[in-house]
């Protein structure tokens, strides 16, 4: 048994839409659900803005089992990769697995990109206020030294 929590995100077609297909991928899993942030682009700016969340969800499966379930919803999603972070449809991130750390490439743990990204933290603080990052320490006091400015919660849109 092991407990992830997982971001997700969109910022192409219906987003909202594509975040509630990933809570309902994990219904059977799931511990918790963050509200709604809607953010602005990071990495790539000259694109659309994202709706953001976090998942914690527990089960059977290692981290390569959330890796893959996370992917399949990708899929379903009709995710087309084309550059690095540019526009989605869906992104699922592995973001920790219980204490796990992994340092291959293809399941990278805790993600290397959660301990600066407002759009991970501030969803996972709201559902986890004691919440730790392995390797970064407490969410609460990473949150307190980031720019919160393009990171909106939107009570409007819910998804539990
Ligand atoms: N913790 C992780 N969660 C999800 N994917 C991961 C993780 N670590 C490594 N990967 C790998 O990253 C690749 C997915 O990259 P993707 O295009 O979604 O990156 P990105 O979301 O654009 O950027 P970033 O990883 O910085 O958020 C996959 O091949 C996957 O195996
Ligand atoms: N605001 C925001 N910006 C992003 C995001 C995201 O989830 N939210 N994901 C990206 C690729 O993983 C690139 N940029």
């Amino acid at each position: 048994m092991t407990r992830a929590v997982l971001s997700i995100g969109s910022n192409l077609g219906d987003r909202l839409g594509y975040l509630r297909m990933a809570v309902a991928g994990f219904a059977a899993e799931l511990v918790a659900v963050s509200p709604v942030y809607e953010t602005a682009p990071w990495g790539v700016t000259d694109q659309d803005d994202f709706l953001n969340a976090v998942l914690v969800v527990s089960g059977d499966l290692d981290e390569w089992g959330w890796l893959r379930r996370g992917q399949a919803l990708e899929e379903a999603s009709g995710r087309v990769r084309e550059r690095r972070w540019g526009p989605r449809t869906l992104d699922v991130d592995v973001v920790t697995v219980d204490g796990v750390r992994s340092t291959d490439p293809a399941l990278l743990l805790p993600h290397p990109g959660a301990f600066e990204r407002a759009t991970v933290l501030v969803p996972w603080l709201d559902v986890e206020p004691d919440a730790v990052l392995p390797g970064h320490g407490r969410v609460a006091d990473l949150v307190a030294g980031l720019d919160l400015g393009g990171v909106t919660r939107r009570d409007d849109l819910r998804l539990a």
